[in-house]
């Protein structure tokens, strides 16, 4: 799926600002930012559900304008808000929905059961949706968006609102989903949750996008390439002076509350290894070491706004 150089309008005001990137076939990949940056426009793009005013947005090369049925066919969109039949049956509601794809009686009744199997909410194929927990409706949602066998799911949001556990259990319906092949694009505001999930993660805000690649690169602070973090023993010494002194070594400072420090290094007097080497034969136990990664929120943090757009 991808978008290239999208901008869109609301009533002149601009909502997304060429917004360009690529979400690889199999991926789970995470599009993050804060509210009213532009995630529920750039998925209603690609969903068809609103159509680009500028720029081109395909799903597996097909475009959507172009080949809007074809597009419909490879997608499921779940939005953030759930639906409103709410008085329905769990099975009703899924059998509604697998009639509109066209599909016959007795090959309906075979889908809903496989969907609901893979929610792992067969047993309550007869409850009203309006009885279930929120947890439990989105795994209806989720099985709704199966019925036509999708290869692409967008899901908007899909975790807000649920407690730890019920998210915990999202997560792994999702993983389980890409590992039958799935591609999955999921929304959210909170970057350290999908940061686990995720193999890719798009940032936007205020309709631009800040970054767009593997988490991993995300947390690799350019400025930070030349720092290791050490962490010692509890309770040892204070290291900065004899941190300071190998050759070498830029600066030692304390990180954090405990025996934690980061040290920087020149890279033409001394490479990561020799810097591990020589740190722990200092004789005082050492703990862990680490390539020093900026936490997730600052890294959401650099690239998005203050305030409500
Ligand atoms: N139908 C609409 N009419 C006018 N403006 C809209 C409409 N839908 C969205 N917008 C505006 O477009 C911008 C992007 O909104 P969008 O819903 O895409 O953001 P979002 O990232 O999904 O936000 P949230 O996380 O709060 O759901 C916002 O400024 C919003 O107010």
């Amino acid at each position: 799926m991808s978008l290239h150089n999208v901008t869109h309008r609301y009533q002149g005001k601009k909502a997304l600002d060429r917004v360009s990137f690529v979400v690889e076939k199999g991926a789970l990949h995470g599009f993050v930012g804060p509210n009213g940056a532009g995630k529920t426009t750039s998925l209603k793009l690609v969903c068809t559900l609103l159509q680009p005013q500028a720029g081109r947005v395909r799903v597996f090369g097909e475009d959507v304008v172009d080949n809007i049925r074809k597009v419909r066919t490879m997608i499921g969109f779940m939005p953030d808000h759930f639906s409103t039949y709410r008085q329905m049956t769990v099975n009703e509601y899924l059998d509604f929905f697998a009639a509109a794809y066209g599909l016959p009686p007795v090959r309906r009744t075979e889908v809903i059961e496989q969907v609901l199997s893979l929610v792992d909410m067969n047993h309550r194929q007869n409850d009203l949706i309006s009885g279930l927990s929120r947890g439990m409706q989105q795994r209806v949602g989720l099985a709704r968006v199966l019925v036509n066998d999708p290869e692409l799911l967008l899901l908007d949001e899909p975790a807000s609102g649920l407690d730890p556990r019920a998210r915990i259990e999202l997560m792994d319906i999702l993983r389980a989903l890409r590992s039958m092949g799935k591609t999955i694009f999921i929304s959210s505001h909170i970057l350290s949750e999908l940061a686990e999930l995720c193999d890719a993660v798009t940032i936007i805000d205020r309709g631009e996008i800040r970054f767009s690649g593997r988490i991993g690169d995300l947390l690799t602070n350019p400025q930070n390439r030349h720092t290791l973090r050490f962490e010692f023993a509890p309770g040892s010494a204070d290291m900065r002076e004899s941190l300071a002194q190998i050759e070498g070594v830029v600066s030692a400072d304390k990180s954090g509350e405990g025996a934690g420090y980061r040290v920087e290094f020149d890279p033409a007097r001394l490479d990561a290894n020799q810097l591990v080497v020589r740190v722990a034969s200092l004789g005082v136990p050492l703990v862990s070491f680490s390539e020093d990664r900026r936490q997730l929120n600052e890294a959401f943090m650099d690239l998005t706004t203050a305030g409500v757009r």
